[in-house]
This record gives structure tokens, sequence and C-alpha cells, in this order.
């Protein structure tokens, strides 16, 4: 749905070429829910304000459903924009107008005339969007998370291909963050959506996202399956954004696991396997005993993982025979300490 082949942008600033994205190249499938995480300044606005070009690039090309954007017209871009919806942090809805003109209006922009079609159209947005009872309000008499399902009936309304989201959720509170995540899970299946979202919160991404791409610094540092990312994070700023969500303290860890004898490993379980009794098996079978250091289970986009650290005791034979059942079962570990 979306190719960025070699793309960068460099903001000129008191004539000074200030680089916000170096070079980067990403495919973003049909269907997927597409993440991309970073600190303050990391370039994700831009990003994101690159794929319906609000920003020019200063090299490369945007490519959507095989057409390169930046090559077109201002009216062929205009009509090539209609293909792809966008909500923001503050909404942007229109204070003067009611719910339903908010929603109505992009279909006016776009040309549709009849009005009975406009009509219909605005009243299946509001169904989707939860909102029908409040078609004749206006934006100051809704909640935050209102405004946005406004904000998502609106940028729904000429059945877009691609829903880019802008922070859509940091300005809502946690509750209200999950419902409007719920909504664009939703959506993404119900229209098969391509859905795009930057934000700041790791939580966001878990809930919603199939892939994510950590960006720093105008790079993309990491990407892949957010499982992957989130289980397995590589690089710095990666595991600082996992970590931090899962409040947990790298280096004050390893200080405790200093105390305690034995081998450390970190057991990733993902799906059936999260439930398995195979530690108490294990300690059976192979007389080998452990003491549990750490450990979570979650869900990641609906599907449960968990992590457990252990230090196992016992002989090495044993203690081998028993990563072995591990690999057998399916289940990946990491050794964090040889003894
Ligand atoms: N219009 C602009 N003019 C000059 N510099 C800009 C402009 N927009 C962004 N920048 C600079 O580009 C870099 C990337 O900014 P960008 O807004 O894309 O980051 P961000 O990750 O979205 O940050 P935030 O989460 O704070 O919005 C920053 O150094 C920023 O100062």
């Amino acid at each position: 749905m979306i190719q960025l082949k070699n793309l960068s942008k460099s903001y000129r600033v008191d004539g000074r070429e200030i680089p916000a994205l170096k070079r980067i190249d990403l495919t973003i499938n049909a269907g997927e829910i597409f993440g991309v995480i970073g600190h303050s300044g990391a370039g994700k606005s831009t990003l994101i304000r690159l794929i319906n070009l609000l920003e020019r690039p200063t090299g490369g090309s945007v490519f959507v459903d095989g057409t390169d954007i930046t090559t077109l017209s201002s009216s062929d871009l205009r009509l090539e924009r209609q293909k792809i919806g966008m909500i923001f942090q503050h909404f942007n809805l229109l204070s003067a107008k009611t719910v339903a003109n908010n929603v109505a209006f992009p279909l006016q922009v776009a040309g549709v005339l009849d009005k009975a079609a406009i009509k219909n159209r605005v009243a299946d947005l509001l169904e989707l969007v939860g909102l029908s009872d409040h078609a004749d309000k206006y934006p100051a008499q809704l909640s935050g998370g209102q405004k946005q399902r406004v904000g998502i009936a609106r940028a729904l309304a000429n059945n877009p291909k691609l829903l880019l989201c802008d922070e859509a959720t940091s300005a809502l509170d946690p509750q209200t963050t999950q419902s409007v995540l719920q909504l664009l899970l939703e959506i993404n299946q119900k229209l098969n959506l391509t859905i795009v979202l930057i934000t700041h919160e790791m939580d966001v991404i878990r809930t919603v996202c199939d892939r994510v791409a950590v960006i720093d610094g105008g790079e993309i540092v990491e990407m892949g399956a957010v499982t992957q990312v989130f289980l397995h994070p590589k690089h710095p700023t990666s595991r600082r954004f996992v970590f931090e969500s899962e409040h947990i303290d790298e280096n004050r860890q390893f200080e405790d696991f200093a105390h305690v004898p034995g081998k450390i490993v970190r057991l990733t379980f993902i799906g059936e396997s999260t439930y398995k009794s195979l530690l108490g098996d294990m300690a059976r079978d192979f007389g080998i005993d452990f003491s549990i250091l750490a450990g979570r289970i979650e869900r990641i986009k609906g599907t449960a993982c968990g992590q457990l650290t252990l230090a196992f005791t016992g002989d090495d034979a044993s203690i081998a025979a028993s990563l072995a059942r591990f690999t057998a079962e399916g289940i990946d570990f990491e050794e964090l300490r040889a003894c």
C-alpha cells in the first residue's frame, strides 16, 4: 500500500538545512496496522506527513497504492489524497459545524452533490463510530473520545484505502485511548483499511499494531513484527521503550541477579505455550531446581505472550536436557548468565 524509497526531508532554518529524516526505506502492506514509535523530535510527524505530501520530501519517492505521488500534478494529487484519510491528536474539527456537518464536509469538498446520498453516508459513518445519537451536537459538546470518533468518521467519508493517525490517542485518558484503539481495530478488520499510526506510547503499538518501526534521529533503527520487537528489542532506543512500558529497570535487575546462584535463562512464550505447565514437569523429569527472578504475561494484539527469567540449579547435563525440552516445545530461550 505504501512504499517509501530513499526518502529524506530537511527543513531550512535560518539558512541552514536541518535533517529531519534520512534515507528512509519502508514498505507497508495493504490491510496491516503499522506503527511508528519514537521520542519527541525523532521525525515521526514528518514521516507521516510525507505519506500524504502535507510535507514535500527533499529526496526520494512516496508510492501509495502503486503511484509515485511525488510526481503528480496538484489536481491529480488532490484526487489521490481522497484515498488517504487522516486523524490528528487535537481532532481538528470545525467548531461551527455540527457533528453531521463535520463528517459531510469532505464529501462536499470531493464534489458529491446528492444531499440524500450525503445524509445516508453520514448516518452510516456515525453508526460505525457509535455516534448516531450525537449528529446534531457541536464539537464543544463532546468528550475527547467522542471528538476523535467524529475525526475517524470524517476521515473515512470518502472511502479511503489508508488511514494515517498522528498521535491520535495522545490527548485521551487511558480508558478512552483503549476504546478508540478498539474502534481502529474494528474498522481495520471490517473495511480492510491499512492504518499507519505514530505514537510515543508502546502500549498503543502493543494493542493494535502488526508491525512497528522504531525511529530515532530521523532514521529507522529497528523494524519488525510487534511480538518480535516487544519480546526481543535490539536497539537501545527500542529497549528503552519496551522496558519503560513494562516498568523494568534492566541495570537494577542485573544487580539483583548477581546474588542468585545458577544458570540464568530468559524464556519467551508465545500463544498456547504461555499456558503450558512445563516447569513442574521438567523439575520432576530432570531433577533440576529453579527460582523465578522475573516474569510477565501480557497480550500483544490479542496474542498471549510471556517471559520468565529463571535461575536453574542442578547438574549441567540435566539443565541442558531441560533447555532441549524448551526448544522441543517451541519455547525460545536466551541465556543471560552461564552459571
Ligand atoms: N516546520 C519545521 N521547520 C523546521 N524544523 C522542523 C519543522 N518540523 C519539524 N522540524 C524538526 O524536524 C525534526 C523532526 O521533527 P518531527 O516533528 O517530525 O518529530 P516528532 O518525532 O514528530 O516529534 P514530536 O513527537 O515532538 O511531535 C525535529 O528536529 C524538529 O525540530
